[in-house]
């Protein structure tokens, strides 16, 4: 079942399909989204992107308001077990968190990398300003155990190699630069306390390079041995899309500060 609601007005009254890589376009989808929930629920700190088994993190999200995403404009609808498809707004230790509980992968939505990256573009424009990641992969280190945690502190992202990337298309400046820098993507102070946070609770946690393949059939033992041999320690269908778009988007904020202290000096 697709989302039905996938239209806003455009220009002259006349509804068309939102387009991910138009800023107005998601400009109306917020703006929906803040009519449903309301302007001062729908906001958020930080965005948590919860992968397939890690959907309870939103439902430990205090005084959640959830808005599902077939009543959001936009959002394709979601397919996978273990993905509820639901907007959570909330807070968690007195943090203000928006959880999207399910994500869009590639191979669901026909390789629209950009469609599936929208729900980033949303919590930027919801006011978000960190972005928690989180994934089911299959491991590719041998140090690893079954069931072990790995923090992502770089990423080959397959489909975007072969030209599937979610900025690909006519690029509105608002989200950022046409060409974007993917260096130290995956934060350095937040994989630092995440490490520090394992260690004082005895936790096994490594840290490693995700490939994203565009799935959705599982690697051959070929293609693990190749993903091996040039360094990478997990494997997985998502992720890399979310993290390019958003580090657009960072880049963008880190941009305009830029121009402000131009301006100031
Ligand atoms: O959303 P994630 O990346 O956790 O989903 C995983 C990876 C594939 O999409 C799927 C295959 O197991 O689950
Ligand atoms: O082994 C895997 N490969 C790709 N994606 C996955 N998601 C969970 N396990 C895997």
């Amino acid at each position: 079942m697709e989302n039905n609601n996938a239209q806003v007005a455009g220009a002259g009254g006349n509804a068309h399909t939102i387009d991910p890589r138009n800023y107005d376009d998601l400009l109306a989808v917020v703006a929906s989204i803040k009519e449903q929930v309301g302007s001062e629920i729908a906001h958020g700190e930080i965005g948590i992107i919860c992968g397939s088994g890690l959907g309870p993190i939103g439902d430990s999200v205090e005084n959640p308001t959830i808005l599902p995403y077939a009543k959001i404009p936009g959002f394709p609808v979601t397919h996978v077990v273990g993905h509820k498809g639901n907007l959570v707004f909330g807070t968690i230790r007195g943090k203000r968190v928006v959880c999207l509980q399910g994500r869009f992968h590639p191979y669901e939505h026909n390789m629209n990398l950009a469609l599936c990256a929208l729900p980033v573009r949303v919590l930027h424009l919801l006011g978000v300003k960190t972005l928690i990641v989180s994934n089911a992969a299959g491991g590719i280190s041998s140090k690893f155990q079954y069931g072990d945690l790995m923090i992502i502190k770089d990423h080959i992202f397959l489909p975007a190699l072969a030209g599937f990337s979610p900025l690909v298309g006519v690029n509105d400046s608002r989200f950022g630069e046409r060409f974007v820098s993917v260096h130290d993507a995956y934060d350095k102070t937040y994989r630092n306390l995440a490490t520090q946070i394992a260690q004082r609770n005895n936790m096994r946690l490594f840290e490693g390079v995700y490939v994203m393949s565009g799935g959705p059939q599982y690697e051959s033992p070929a293609e693990v041995q190749l993903f091996k041999t040039v360094g990478a320690d997990a494997l997985g269908m998502s992720t890399c899309h979310e993290v390019t778009v958003a580090r657009q988007l960072r880049n963008q904020s880190s941009r305009i500060l830029t121009h402000h202290q131009y301006r100031q000096s």
